[in-house]
């Protein structure tokens, strides 16, 4: 038999419009989306704010996203955006976390045998759960490996929609690299261009300049890819987003992973190459204390933070 406890029994769920206990969110093991991975989902961080309120980071944007995965797939969620940010700032309220890990998900909630989803209710529910750093060993830096797979290519799959399925060529990349002795893997493209990890968006500096893979990369639009370019400009470093070749990795000063788990996670050896002095780089570094401060809402970047008391 299962174990139906779970760490997180305590907490409140949004699902479909009612406040449920997160053990009585369950659904039946049929159902189409554990099946097939078919769900889709965001991942959104809130940060303590100084009056000790919950600070929502880019709410709207990942809501925004979570809005055009579904269109991308034919889902009809039955809420609107402003909808399911209120039942976002309803999970935080309700559970009184002022720094949690927020997961909206969306799902074909039907258990009948059977990859077609026409006719088939979708439901939505949001957890919000207390989460540390994504890497135990953030800040001293990870090891990387360049994956044997290659990032999906979005003539196989829309890569900028953040469906589960996706996360199959994440897992197996991130596997690989775990057993082989590293931490996380990096991802490329068949042509051998840099794609990025398996949960987070990449970026190396070169002579001062920060660069990452362009909007024409086979990758996740990251929000927090979007946050630290417009810190780094804020910070007088010109912002290079272009194709990257996978060898620019072994002669970057400095590389780093960012995303909403993972925040911002330098990388110090890929493919047992070391990256610069094999530690954070001081432009890593930099953005780092401004990403710190712009989470809990005392930089210029006000319009990033939603406030839940
Ligand atoms: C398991 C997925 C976790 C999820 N990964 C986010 C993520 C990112 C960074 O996007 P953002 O900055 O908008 O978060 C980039 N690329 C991929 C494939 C991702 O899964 C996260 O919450 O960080």
């Amino acid at each position: 038999m299962f174990s139906s406890m779970s760490q997180y029994d305590s907490l409140k769920v949004w699902l479909d419009g009612k406040m449920v206990g997160y053990s009585e969110a369950t659904v039946p093991i049929l159902t189409h989306s554990m099946q097939y991975g078919s769900g889709i989902f965001e991942g959104i961080r809130a940060y303590p704010l100084p009056d000790g309120s919950a600070g929502i980071f880019r709410l709207s944007d990942h809501m925004e996203r979570f809005v055009n995965t579904a269109r991308i797939y034919g889902m009809n969620l039955r809420y609107t955006k402003e909808e399911l940010e209120d039942a976002v700032m309803e999970v935080v309220a309700a559970n009184g976390l002022s720094s949690c890990y927020i997961r909206p998900f969306a799902f074909y909630n039907d258990d009948r045998i059977g990859l077609s989803v026409k006719d088939k209710k979708v439901s939505v529910y949001i957890a919000a759960v207390p989460l540390g750093n994504y890497f135990s060993d953030k800040n001293s830096g990870i090891r990387c490996r360049t994956s044997s797979w290659h990032r999906i290519s979005s003539s196989v799959l829309p890569v900028q929609a953040k469906a589960s399925g996706n996360y199959l060529n994440s897992i197996i990349a991130n596997s690989e690299a775990r057993r082989s002795g590293f931490d996380e893997a990096i991802l490329t493209s068949p042509e051998g261009y840099l794609a990025e990890g398996p949960g987070e968006n990449i970026f190396l500096v070169k002579k001062g300049k920060v660069l990452t893979p362009g909007d024409e990369s086979d990758i996740l639009i990251g929000i927090t890819r979007d946050t630290v370019m417009t810190i780094a400009r804020d910070l007088g470093y010109e912002v290079v987003a272009r194709q990257i070749h996978r060898e620019e990795l072994y002669i970057a000063d400095e590389a780093f992973f960012c995303g909403t788990a993972a925040e911002i996670t330098p990388i110090v050896e890929v493919d047992g190459i070391r990256i610069g002095q094999g530690r954070p780089g001081n432009v890593t570094s930099r953005i780092t204390e401004a990403l710190y401060r712009a989470v809990r809402g005392d930089t210029v970047h006000r319009e990033w933070i939603t406030s839940v008391s």
